[in-house]
C-alpha cells in the first residue's frame, strides 16, 4: 500500500505462434529469446502423422463404401513413432506451449471422425505430458456442422475430461474466439477431419458432405462481399454472429469438466472488439492466454502495427487480473534469422483490407474504412522490423497506466476468499487493527460526522449530559483508539468541551488504549473494559475523582499550559464499593461495528445493548443507519475455489466470504450517463452499470432496553429482489455491499454505484460473496429473483439465500393481444450460514 504508483512494472509474458511451424530447434528458441519472446508454440505431431491419419481414414471410408455402409470397427491410430513428432524431452521443453493438431474435430457429429479425433487428442496429450510440457493449447470447438449448431460441444467436453485424466500435471487451454460466427470454426485448416464428416450426420442430403457445405458457405460469403456495399456486408455478417456463442460453449465444457482448475481459455481477440458485455464476461473467466493475430492490429500514422484505443483498454483490463494471462502473437511473421538484416522483411502489414485475407472472423470494412485503409497503405513504411508487433507490445508494457490506490492496496487479495471477522466472539489481533487504521478515508468521514454532530448540538442549544454541561461522547468498540482520537480532535477543532468515554471488550486492545491515554490523550479518556451490552453507562463519580478532571476534554492545564496528568483514569464496568451507581446518559454514541454486508458483524445486536444508554431527548448514534445491497454475479474462479474447498470443508458453499471481487461479471446491468458527460451535454454518453439493489436497513437512535424475553426477532430481515438480465449467463452467487449514513450528510459506501462519490478510495471493506452451491444458468432476456433472510435464534445470527431463474416468454393472452408470461427455469439450493453463524 505504501509503494509509490511508479513502482508497478507489469511483466508481459509474450509467446510466438506460427501455424506453419513444424519444429522448434534450440537455435530458433535462442533466437526467439534474443528477440525478446518468452516462449514459442510447437506442434505435438508432424505433417507426416497428419498424412498417416488422413490415409487411415480415407482407406476406412473406402472400405465402408465397399461394404455398402455396413459399419466397421473404427480404425485405431498406431502409437507415435519418431517421424510423427518433433517433441522430445529436454531443456527447451519448458519454453514451449504444445499445440494439439488443429485439424481434428472433437465436436464432429460423425462418430468415426469424432473417434479418430479423440484418439489423436489423447495420443498427443499423453506424449506432450511425457515430454514434460506444462501447457497445451487445444483447437476451439467447432460449433457449426452443416445445419447443426453447437450440438457437438458436449462431445468435445467429454474428450477434454479424458485428456485431463491422462495428464495430471498439465494445464489445458482451449482456443476461443471472443464471439461465435460460422466462419470462425477453423474450416480453413488444411486437411481438417471435419471435411470428411458424412452427409447423413451433418443434416445434409445424401451425396453432400461437410466439405460441400463449407464450400457453399465460403462461396456465399464471397458473393455477399463482392455484391454489396460495406455497411450491408457488416449487417448481414453480424446477423450470423452470436455474441455469447463461444462463451456458451466454454461454459458447457468447463461445467462438464466440473470447473477443473487445470482448464483455461486461450482467447483470440478480433480486429473489431465486441461490446463491453462480452468483454467483461471473458474477463471473469480463467484466461491463460490472450491471442492476437496480425488482424487484431491496425496501423498507426507511420504504418506500424498498433492497437486501437479499445484494444489497449482491453489489454490493460485483462493484464490486471491476479494471475495475468500470457500473450500469444499468432502468425505475425517468422522469428527472424540471427543474421537477418531487420529491413529485409516486411511482415507487419497491419489490417488486411478485405475479403478472404481479412479472415472470416473480422467484419468487412465499410467503404469509408476501406478508403482509410487505402490511405494507410500508402503510408506503410518501406520495411518493418520483423518483430514490429512484439516491439509494440513491449512499448505498451512499459506504458501501462499506474495502478489506483485500491488496486495497489488489494494486490494479492483479488478473488481471495476470507471468512468474515467475528470481532464480537473473537479478540482481534493488533495487525488486524493496524490494517483498519491504514484507511484514512473511513476515519476522516467519522471525524466529519463527529465534528458536525458537535457543532449542531451547540447550535441547537441542547444541554450536554456531562459534568458542567459537557457533551458526553462514547466510542463503543474502541479497538486501539483511532475513533477516540478523531472525537478528541473534533472537540478541539470545534472548541466544544466533551466528556470522553471509550469502551472495549478486547483485553489486549485495552492495554494499548491505556497506553494511548497516557501518551497521547493526556489521560482524559474514561476507559471501560467491558462488553458494551453489559456496560451501565458513564459513571458520574468519575467527575469527582481526586484528580478532579478525568474524562474531560480538553484537559485542564497547569500554569505553563501543560496538560495535567494523573495516574489512574480508567474505570471498570462495575462501580467500586465507594461509588454509588450513578450512571449518566451518553449524548453521542460512536461505533464502528460494520461488516462487508453492514450488519454481518452484529452491529445491530451490539448496539441494542448500549443504545438504551443514549440521551432519550437528543442522543445521536454515529452511524445513524446502514443499508445492505445485493446483485447477482458470475464468478467462475471463485466458484472453482469453493468447489475445491468443499472436499475438506463441507460448509464451504454455505459461507458468505469477504472477497475483493475482480474476475467477476455483473449479470444485471443498466445504462446511465457517463460521469464524464457534462450537465449541459444534450446527448450524454451512456455507460453500463450494475443493478445493485437495497436488501434492508437498520437505523439507530435512543431506545428502551429490550425485555429479557426478547428473542432478537426485531433484528431479522428478509428481501426478495428481481434482476433483469439481457444476456445469457451463469450465476455463481451474490455480491453484497453496504452504504452507511454516519450523520446526515456524511456517508460511506462500498456500493460500486456511488462509492467514488461518497467515500472515494475507502479500503476498509471488501465486498461479501454469497455463493450458490450449484450455479444457475439463465438464457438471454431472463430474470433472476433473489431471496435472502437475516435469521436469528437469540444465540446467533446467520443468513439464508436462494436464487430463482425465470424466462420471460411472450404468449397470447386469454383475451386479445400478446402478454408476457414468466416461466420458472430453475431454482438454486438454499445457502445457509447457520452452521458457522455469528455468535451473539
Ligand atoms: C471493527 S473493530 C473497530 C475498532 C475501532 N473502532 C477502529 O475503527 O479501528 C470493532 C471493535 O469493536 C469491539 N467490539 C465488538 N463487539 C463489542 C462489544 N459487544 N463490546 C465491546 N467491544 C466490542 C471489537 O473488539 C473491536 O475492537
Amino acid at each position: 500500500m505504501d509503494s509509490p504508483a511508479e513502482d508497478w512494472n507489469p511483466t508481459f509474458w509474450i509467446g510466438h505462434h506460427d501455424s506453419k511451424r513444424v519444429r522448434v530447434t534450440p537455435e530458433v528458441l535462442e533466437q526467439a529469446h534474443a528477440c525478446n519472446y518468452d516462449m514459442l508454440t510447437s506442434p505435438i505431431t508432424t505433417p507426416t502423422f497428419h498424412t498417416r491419419v488422413l490415409t487411415l481414414l480415407s482407406n476406412y471410408i473406402t472400405e465402408l463404401d465397399r461394404n455398402c455402409g455396413t459399419e466397421l470397427p473404427v480404425p485405431t491410430i498406431p502409437s507415435l513413432s519418431p517421424v510423427d513428432t518433433p517433441l522430445a524431452p529436454g531443456d527447451t521443453i519448458s519454453h514451449l506451449l504444445a499445440i494439439v493438431s488443429p485439424w481434428i474435430d472433437l465436436c464432429s457429429p460423425d462418430p468415426v471422425i469424432y473417434d479418430v479425433s479423440c484418439q489423436v487428442l489423447l495420443l498427443e496429450v499423453a506424449y506432450a505430458a511425457f515430454c514434460g510440457t506444462g501447457n497445451i493449447i487445444l483447437p476451439s470447438p467447432k460449433l457449426h456442422h452443416g445445419k447443426l449448431h453447437g450440438e457437438g460441444v458436449t462431445r468435445y467436453a467429454y474428450a477434454i475430461k479424458e485428456a485431463l485424466k491422462i495428464a495430471q500435471y498439465i494445464q489445458l487451454s482451449i482456443m476461443f474466439p471472443m464471439m461465435d460466427g460460422p466462419e470462425q470454426d477453423g474450416d480453413e485448416v488444411e486437411g481438417s477431419l471435419a471435411q470428411e464428416a458424412r452427409a447423413k450426420y451433418v443434416g445434409l442430403s445424401d451425396g453432400h458432405s461437410q466439405k460441400d457445405s463449407m464450400e457453399f458457405t465460403r462461396e456465399t460469403m464471397r458473393d455477399i462481399d463482392q455484391n454489396d456495399d460495406g455497411e450491408s456486408i457488416r449487417r448481414r455478417k453480424s446477423a450470423k454472429f452470436d455474441l455469447f456463442g463461444t462463451w456458451d460453449a466454454w461454459n458447457v465444457i468447463r461445467t462438464l469438466c466440473t470447473y477443473d482448475a487445470r482448464l483455461f481459455v486461450a482467447l483470440s481477440v478480433p480486429s473489431r472488439l465486441p461490446s463491453l458485455s462480452i468483454r467483461s464476461r471473458w474477463h471473469s473467466e480463467p484466461l491463460r492466454l490472450i491471442c492476437f493475430s496480425e488482424r487484431a492490429f491496425s496501423q498507426n500514422a507511420t504504418g506500424h502495427p498498433a492497437f486501437t484505443h479499445s484494444h489497449q483498454e482491453l489489454l490493460t483490463q485483462y493484464m490486471r487480473i491476479r494471475n495475468a494471462p500470457w500473450i500469444l502473437l499468432m502468425d505475425v511473421g517468422p522469428i527472424p534469422e540471427p543474421d537477418e538484416p531487420e529491413s529485409s522483411t516486411t511482415i507487419a502489414n497491419g489490417w488486411q483490407p478485405s475479403g478472404e485475407a481479412a479472415g472470416p472472423s473480422s467484419f468487412a470494412p465499410t467503404p469509408a474504412e476501406a478508403n482509410q485503409i487505402r490511405r494507410q497503405d500508402s503510408k506503410k513504411p518501406e520495411s518493418l522490423s520483423p518483430t514490429a508487433h512484439l516491439d509494440y507490445l513491449r512499448v505498451l508494457q512499459r506504458r501501462q497506466p499506474p495502478k489506483t490506490l485500491l488496486q495497489r492496496f488489494g494486490a494479492g487479495y483479488q478473488d481471495y476468499l476470507q471468512s468474515p471477522l467475528q470481532p464480537l466472539t473473537e479478540n482481534l489481533e493488533s495487525v488486524t487493527y493496524e490494517v483498519f487504521e491504514k484507511d484514512p478515508v473511513k476515519y476522516d468521514l467519522y471525524y466529519q460526522a463527529i465534528a458536525q454532530a458537535l457543532s449542531d448540538w451547540r447550535e441547537q442549544g441542547k444541554p450536554g449530559s456531562g459534568p458542567d454541561g459537557r457533551i458526553v461522547v462514547a466510542v463503543v468498540g474502541a479497538g486501539r483508539g483511532p475513533l477516540v482520537t478523531k472525537a478528541l480532535l473534533a472537540s478541539e477543532s470545534e472548541g466544544i468541551p466533551i466528556d470522553m468515554w471509550a469502551v472495549e471488550k478486547n483485553p489486549n486492545a485495552f492495554v494499548l488504549l491505556q497506553r494511548h491515554n497516557q501518551e497521547r490523550w493526556s489521560n482524559c479518556v474514561n476507559l471501560v473494559q467491558s462488553d458494551m451490552r453489559s456496560w451501565k453507562g458513564p459513571l458520574r463519580e468519575i467527575a469527582i475523582q481526586p484528580s478532579g478532571y478525568a474524562g474531560h476534554w480538553p484537559p485542564p492545564r497547569d500554569k505553563g499550559d501543560n496538560p495535567i496528568t494523573s495516574q489512574n483514569q480508567f474505570s471498570t464496568a462495575a462501580p467500586t464499593a465507594s461509588q454509588t451507581s450513578n450512571h449518566g446518559p451518553i449524548d453521542i454514541l460512536i461505533s464502528e461495528l460494520l461488516g462487508s454486508f453492514a450488519d454481518n458483524e452484529l452491529s445491530p445486536e451490539c448496539l441494542d445493548g448500549v443504545l438504551p444508554l443514549l440521551n432519550p431527548a437528543h442522543g445521536i448514534s454515529i452511524p445513524a443507519s446502514y443499508t445492505a445491497y445485493l446483485t447477482p454475479i458470475a464468478a467462475p474462479k471463485i466458484h472453482a475455489d469453493i468447489l475445491a474447498r468443499t472436499v475438506t470443508h463441507k460448509e464451504a458453499p454455505n459461507t458468505p466470504y469477504v472477497v475483493m471481487l475482480q474476475a467477476i461479471d455483473y449479470l444485471s446491468t443498466t445504462s446511465r450517463p457517463s460521469p464524464s458527460s457534462s450537465a449541459t451535454d444534450s446527448s450524454p454518453i451512456p455507460v453500463s452499470v450494475p443493478n445493485i439493489l437495497p436488501a434492508w436497513s437498520f437505523s439507530h437512535g435512543s431506545m428502551e432496553a429490550l425485555p429479557a424475553s426478547s428473542k432478537n426477532a426485531h433484528n431479522t430481515r428478509q428481501a426478495r429482489l428481481s434482476f433483469n438480465l439481457r444476456d445469457r449467463a451463469v450465476c455463481h452467487g451474490l455480491a453484497g455491499y453496504f452504504e452507511a449514513t454516519l450523520y446526515p450528510g456524511v456517508e460511506l459506501s462500498t456500493n460500486p454505484l456511488n462509492m467514488d462519490e461518497k467515500s472515494p478510495e475507502m479500503m476498509s471493506w471488501f465486498p461479501i460473496f454469497f455463493p450458490l452451491k450449484t450455479p444457475i444458468y439463465t438464457p438471454d432476456a431472463s430474470t433472476l429473483t433473489v431471496s435472502i433472510f437475516r435469521a436469528t435464534d437469540n444465540r446467533k445470527v446467520w443468513y439464508e439465500w436462494m436464487v430463482e431463474a425465470w424466462s420471460n416468454l411472450l404468449g397470447s393472452g386469454v383475451g386479445s393481444g400478446v402478454e408476457k408470461r414468466k416461466v420458472r427455469l430453475g431454482i438454486s439450493e438454499i445457502g445457509s450460514s447457520k452452521e458457522g453463524g455469528c455468535m451473539m
